[in-house]
Formats: structure tokens, sequence, C-alpha cells
């Protein structure tokens, strides 16, 4: 595949997620609307958007195992396809019934993207799963924006319809862009990939752990989220009398320590520079230990420092961090183990807001700390599934190493060219004083300052000669600038 294909399929698929994380919302944010042009209640509106819920789960293992068998790219079309039906049909329907047939369709949009793309991507780019990260930067940019266009709009007097119109011009730009650009070569396809799943080159009885313990990780990942989400700003208010205000901006901390999240693990993953498993149980740990300082500290300046962290930790892609990890043990049953990843994640979508509500009765507390015993379980089954790979990862291995070096070099390298632009600038200003190349008094001060930084003491020598050279081929560098100019 071509770099320029490759930027250009990227780019198709994370516009896609962008239009998702507007599918995400739109329905909650036109919940008065809706119900106006239906003439319903609300509460019908919000039985709606629970098909969405439906429609994942009865797609994701169906669809999964399917994009392993016919190619990546019809799924996307089908999720791209189904995502216009939603859009344009919701607000030509006038029946809550043909809308809730819609929100289905919406799940079944969700589940085929997800199993064309993460598949795509892994496919793509074999190496690391940073890319998969930003489907969920996509997202969080399209959850971003639908509030502010929906704001403006309503502002303005307009029509509701124009967010869902808004979302269907994209998708239609994107069908254009998505004809022209290839997809990369799958692995393999077949019958095989059927026992494959629960076989292959592993010990059975190691991959059937981790089948459960993903199975279990797609479950708990996603519920640690969306328990938070629902409910850290009653927490606020009403436990710890925080004002309303001051609530809803944990939930922004929370966004905004998610979007940062992204970032920092889609660069290590881009170098390479941890483990995957090893990120995993860093990251749920951490999310652990948030949880508690929020259900219990009291302080409202450690729950929002905690809450920004938490957003990082566990809303920051740790969920497609343990989907590349799932995906990479069962090599030739990408989509399918995305779909069955995934289909736990929507039982959590569903399950979650029926026992925090029953667990509310006795206290909002109740409710939220429940996610503590969550953040436990992700824990517990990551120091399990920590030394069920370690088992069978080969410990002599230095890859991980050498990542690291590679990182270090590529950040060497920057600094001695910028410190070799500096060097010729200086060399030119010498020329045009007359004043020699050589200063011996500067140079000391360089080497003994140099000197004192070193605290490996024991490799001393060896730093010190690698800045003599350095002194050198400046001068050098810097004889050959002058060489130059005269020349001119
Ligand atoms: O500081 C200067 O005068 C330079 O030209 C730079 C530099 C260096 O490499 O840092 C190079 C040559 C001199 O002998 C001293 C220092």
């Amino acid at each position: 595949m071509t770099k320029a294909n490759r930027i250009r399929l990227s780019f198709v698929l994370y516009l896609n997620y962008f239009v998702h994380g507007i599918g995400l919302l739109i329905l909650t944010q036109n919940m008065k609307a809706l119900g106006g042009a239906w003439g319903t209640p609300l509460a019908t509106v919000s039985y709606v958007v629970s098909g969405v819920g439906i429609g994942r789960l009865l797609a994701y293992y169906l669809l999964g195992s399917l994009s392993d068998r016919y190619g990546r790219k019809t799924f996307v079309y089908v999720g791209m396809l189904s995502y216009l039906i939603f859009f344009i049909g919701i607000i030509l329907t006038k029946d809550f019934r043909v809308a809730y047939l819609l929100a289905i369709l919406a799940g079944v949009a969700n589940s085929a993207l997800d199993s064309g793309t993460y598949p795509t991507f892994l496919e793509m780019d074999s190496k690391n799963g940073a890319a998969n990260i930003l489907i969920k930067a996509a997202m969080s940019i399209g959850e971003f924006v639908l509030p502010l266009f929906i704001g403006l709009n309503e502002n303005l007097g307009g029509w509701y319809g124009l967010s869902f119109i808004f979302a269907s011009v994209i998708l239609l730009i994107n069908f254009v862009l998505l004809s022209r650009t290839q997809f990369p070569q799958k692995a393999k396809t077949g019958k095989q990939t059927n026992h494959r799943l629960f076989g292959g080159n592993k010990r059975s009885g190691s991959r059937i752990g981790l089948l459960i313990i993903f199975s279990i990780y797609g479950y708990t990942s996603m519920a640690l989220m969306i328990l938070f989400t629902q409910w850290i700003t009653l927490y606020g208010t009403d436990v710890l009398h925080m004002s309303n205000i001051e609530a809803h901006f944990l939930l922004s901390l929370y966004s905004i320590g998610s979007i940062t999240g992204v970032l920092l693990i889609f660069a290590i993953l881009k170098w390479s520079l941890i483990r995957e498993v090893k990120l995993i149980v860093s990251l749920n740990s951490l999310s652990l230990l948030m949880l508690l300082v929020i259900g219990f500290s009291g302080s409202t300046w450690l729950v929002s420092i905690a809450s920004f962290i938490f957003g990082a930790t566990a809303a920051g892609g740790v969920m497609q961090v343990g989907l590349n990890i799932f995906s990479s043990l069962f090599p030739q049953a990408k989509g399918r183990a995305t779909g069955i990843y995934f289909s736990f994640g929507s039982i959590a979508s569903f399950t979650v807001p029926i026992f925090t509500g029953m667990l509310s009765t006795i206290s909002t507390a109740a409710a939220l700390r429940s996610d503590i015993i969550i953040a436990l379980v992700s824990f517990a089954i990551w120091v399990i599934g920590y030394r069920l790979m370690a088992a069978s990862a080969d410990t002599a291995d230095y890859q991980t190493e050498r990542n690291q070096i590679n990182f270090i070099d590529y950040w060497i390298l920057k600094l001695l060219q910028w410190r070799f632009k500096l060097i010729k600038t200086i060399g030119i200003k010498k020329m045009s004083q007359h004043g020699p190349i050589f200063d011996p008094n500067r140079e000391s001060q360089i080497m003994s300052q140099i000197d004192q930084q070193i605290s490996d003491r024991e490799n001393a020598d060896y730093y010190q000669a690698i800045f003599q050279t350095i002194l050198t081929s400046s001068k050098d560098c810097q004889s050959q600038v002058q060489e130059k100019g005269r020349a001119k």
C-alpha cells in the first residue's frame, strides 16, 4: 500500500468516526424536538434510544465474523449506508415505531463500522495499534462538535433536522472518497477462521483463558466509563455538595483527560515504548486508584484532579488497547474478535443503567462507588492476563528496548540538527567579523558544564568523548560553511 493511499484511507475511516460521534449523541441531544415530531412523551424517545443498544448487540458478533470472510470495505459501506438511512429516516418519520427500527439500524451501523474499521487499521499497520486509538479521538471530536452545532442552531431558531442533514452530507462526501480508496490486503480468509479462534499454535487452555478475560474486559472497560459519566455529576452535587456548574465541570475534566489520554497512548504505541500488556495493567491500576480517591477522599480538589486522570486512563483508548491485544492473539479472526469484544461492551451499555438505577435507590454514592468494583475486576483480570501472556511471551526478546532506543535516537538527531543550524549561523557571523572558529575558552566551559551534568559517573568518559566529537564536527561544519561563503 502506498503512503498516499494509507493517508487517504485513514482520513476516510476517521471521518466516519467523527460522524459516529455525532450519531452517538444525536437522539439524546434532540429528545424534545423528536418527542414533538412524533407526538410522544420524552420517556418514549428514551425508549427509542435504547434501540441503538439492541442493534449493536444483535449485529456485532455476526458482522465481525462476516467481515473476516467478505472483506473490510463492504462492512464500512454497510455501516455508512445504515447510518445514512438512520439520519434521513429519523427526520422523515412521524411514527416512533419506525424510529425505533431506525435506532436499531444505527446500532447495526455502529457494529458494521467497527467490524470493518478496527481490523483494517490493524492490517494496514500491523506493527502497532496506535491508529486504532485515534478512532477514539475522532469520536470525541464529533461528540464535542454536535452540542455546539445544535446550541448554535437553536439560538438562530433553525430547524432541528439540520444536525441530521449535516451528518448525512458528510457521509455522502465520504462515500465518494471511499469509493476511490483501496483497502490493505487481508492476512487470510476462509473457513479456517472458525476453529482458529479456539485453537492455533498456543496452548488452547491459555487461549480459552484469554478469551474469557477479553470477554470480561469488553464488558468492564465499557462499564467503567458509562457508569462514571452517568453518575459523576449527581455525585458531585448530592454527595460532595458542589455547585451545579462545578459538578458538571467534573465531566468536562474527564473529557479533557480522555483526549489527553488518547494523545499520550497514541504516542506510546506509535513508538512501541511499552508493551501493550504492561500499558493496560498500568492504566487499569491508575483508574482504580483514581476511583478510590473520587469515592472516598471527600476533597473536591482531589476529586477534580482524579476525574481528569480517570478520563485519561479509563477513557483514553484503553478499551482499544485491549482490543488490539485481543486481535493480535487471534490474527486470523480479527473481525470476529472485534465483534465479541464490542458485544460485551454493548451488554454493558444496557446493564449499567439498570443496576446503577437500582443502587441509586440506596444512595447516589452507592451507585458511583460501584464503579470501584468494576475497576477492581478489570484490574484483577489483567493481573491474570498478564501472567498468561507472559507465560507465552519470549522473555529473551529485547524488542521493547530497541523501540525505546529508536525513540531516543530520533530525538537526539532532532536536537543535533538544531545544534548544527546554530553552529552554521555562528560560523557565518564569525566570518563577517573575521574571528577565529576555534574558541578554547568556550569549549572548556562547555566541557566542564557537561561534566557537572553527568550523573552516571561510571560512563563519564563515554559522554565526554561524544561531546568532544560534537565540538570537532561543529568546527568542521563551520569551516565548510565559511569556505562556501568565500567561494560565492
Ligand atoms: O560558541 C561558539 O563560538 C561556536 O562556534 C560553537 C562551538 C560549539 O560547537 O559549541 C564551536 C566551536 C568553538 O570552538 C566553540 C563552540
